[in-house]
C-alpha cells in the first residue's frame, strides 16, 4: 500500500472511539503498495491494519471484499478479518475516504520468491478457489478486456515516453486480445486477481496468509492463475523460470485439477494478464499524486513478460505437459 490521504493523530483517537480496540498508542503509515492508503496500528488491544480506499476502489464494492475476507477465513483461508465496530459495521469513513480495520497478519512477503514459495501459492491459490465456491455475493471484474482500452486511451498519449514504440505496441495487443479471441466458457469463481508476492506472507517457506483482496471478484479461475505466472515466475531480469512455474502449476493442480480447455488458454489469459498490469502500472507511472507516499511500479517489465507470452505455443512452454502430465 501506500498513503495518499494523511491521517492525523486525534482524528484517529476519534474514529477508533468507535471501536472496542482500546487505546491508540502509536500508528504510521506504509509505503509499501500502490493502491489504497494503509497505516499500521497499535492499540492496547494489539495490532491492527487501516485501510482508507483510494482511486481505483469503489465504494459500493467495499461489503463484497470485507464480506469474502470473513467467507474465507471461515472456510480455512488465512486472511486478514474485517473489525466492526460497536454497531456492528466494518466499512466506515476517516478523512473523507470509505475506511476499514484489518486483524494484523504476522509474515513477511518474499522479496525474492523460491521455487517453494511458488509451489505455496500454487496450493493456496487452488484453495482460495475451492473456498470461494460457495460465496455468494458478485463482482465483475472491472479490468477484465472490457476495461483495458480506457487505461490504454488514458496513457496512450504519452506512452512513448516511457519506451519508444510502447503505444503501437499496446495498441496491436489489444486490438489482438479483443478480438473475440478472449475465452469465454472456463470455469469460473471468486478469483484474488491481484495475487503478487507482496499479497503473500510465510513464516519461513511456509505460507502463512494472503492479504489486500481489493482487486477479488467473479472471473475465470484459470485466469487467477495466469495473473500468478506473470507475478511469481520470473526473475529480476525479466527471464521466464520454468522450474518455478511448473512447480506453481503443479501445486495448484494437486488441488484443483485444470481442465484441459483451461490449459490450452493459459498462453492466451497470461497475455491479458501481462497486458492488464502493464496498463494500470503505465497510468500510475505517468500520474503520480504531488505529495504522496508511493513508489509506483515498473511498467516496462510487463513489457518483457507480455513479449515472452507471445512467443508461448503450449503450456509445455510453463512446464506442463498439454494432459496435465508433469514433464
Ligand atoms: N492484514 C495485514 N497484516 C499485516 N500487514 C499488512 C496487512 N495488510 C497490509 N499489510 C501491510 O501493508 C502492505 C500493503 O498492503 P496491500 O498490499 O494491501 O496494499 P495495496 O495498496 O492494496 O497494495 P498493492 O500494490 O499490492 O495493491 C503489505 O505489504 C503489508 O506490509
Ligand atoms: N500488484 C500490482 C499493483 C497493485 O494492483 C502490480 O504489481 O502492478
Amino acid at each position: 500500500m501506500a498513503v495518499y490521504t494523511d491521517v492525523a493523530a486525534d482524528e484517529l483517537a476519534d474514529f477508533l472511539k468507535q471501536y472496542d480496540l482500546g487505546e491508540l498508542l502509536s500508528y504510521k503509515g506504509i509505503a509499501e503498495g500502490v493502491e489504497n492508503s494503509n497505516f499500521l496500528l497499535h492499540t492496547s488491544k494489539g495490532a491492527f491494519i487501516l485501510t482508507l480506499y483510494e482511486k481505483r476502489v469503489a465504494k459500493n464494492d467495499l461489503p463484497f471484499f470485507l464480506a469474502l475476507m470473513t467467507h474465507l477465513a471461515e472456510h480455512g483461508i488465512n486472511c486478514p478479518l474485517p473489525v466492526k465496530a460497536r454497531d456492528g459495521e466494518a466499512l466506515r469513513e476517516l478523512a473523507g475516504r470509505p475506511a476499514a480495520i484489518i486483524t494484523f497478519l504476522e509474515g513477511m512477503w518474499p522479496r525474492r520468491p523460491n521455487v517453494a514459495h511458488c509451489a505455496g501459492v500454487g496450493e493456496a491459490l487452488a484453495k482460495m478457489h475451492l473456498a470461494g465456491a460457495n460465496f455468494a455475493i458478485k463482482r465483475a471484474n472491472a479490468l477484465s478486456v472490457s476495461g483495458w482500452r480506457p487505461l490504454f486511451e488514458a496513457a496512450s498519449n504519452r506512452a512513448d515516453e516511457v519506451q519508444p514504440g510502447l503505444r503501437d505496441f499496446l495498441a496491436a495487443e489489444l486490438d489482438h486480445l479483443s478480438n473475440g479471441v478472449w475465452p469465454s466458457n472456463l470455469p469460473e469463481g471468486v478469483i484474488h486477481a491481484d495475487l503478487f508476492n507482496d499479497n503473500v506472507f510465510f513464516l519461513g517457506d511456509k505460507l502463512s496468509g494472503i492479504i489486500d483482496f481489493t482487486f477479488a471478484c467473479n472471473d475465470m479461475l484459470s485466469y487467477d492463475v495466469a495473473i500468478c505466472l506473470n507475478a511469481w515466475c520470473f526473475e529480476p531480469d525479466h527471464s521466464f523460470n520454468v522450474t518455478k512455474a511448473r512447480a506453481f502449476l503443479n501445486a495448484y493442480g494437486r488441488a484443483r485439477k485444470l481442465t484441459t480447455a483451461e490449459e490450452a488458454a493459459l498462453p492466451l489469459l497470461a497475455r491479458g494478464a501481462a497486458i492488464r498490469f502493464l496498463l494500470t502500472r503505465l497510468v500510475d507511472w505517468l500520474n503520480v499524486p504531488p505529495g504522496a507516499l508511493v513508489k509506483p511500479k515498473d511498467p516496462l517489465e510487463y513489457v518483457r513478460k507480455l513479449r515472452f507470452h507471445q512467443s508461448v505455443t503450449s503450456v509445455r512452454d510453463y512446464g506442463l505437459m498439454p494432459s496435465g502430465l508433469v514433464t
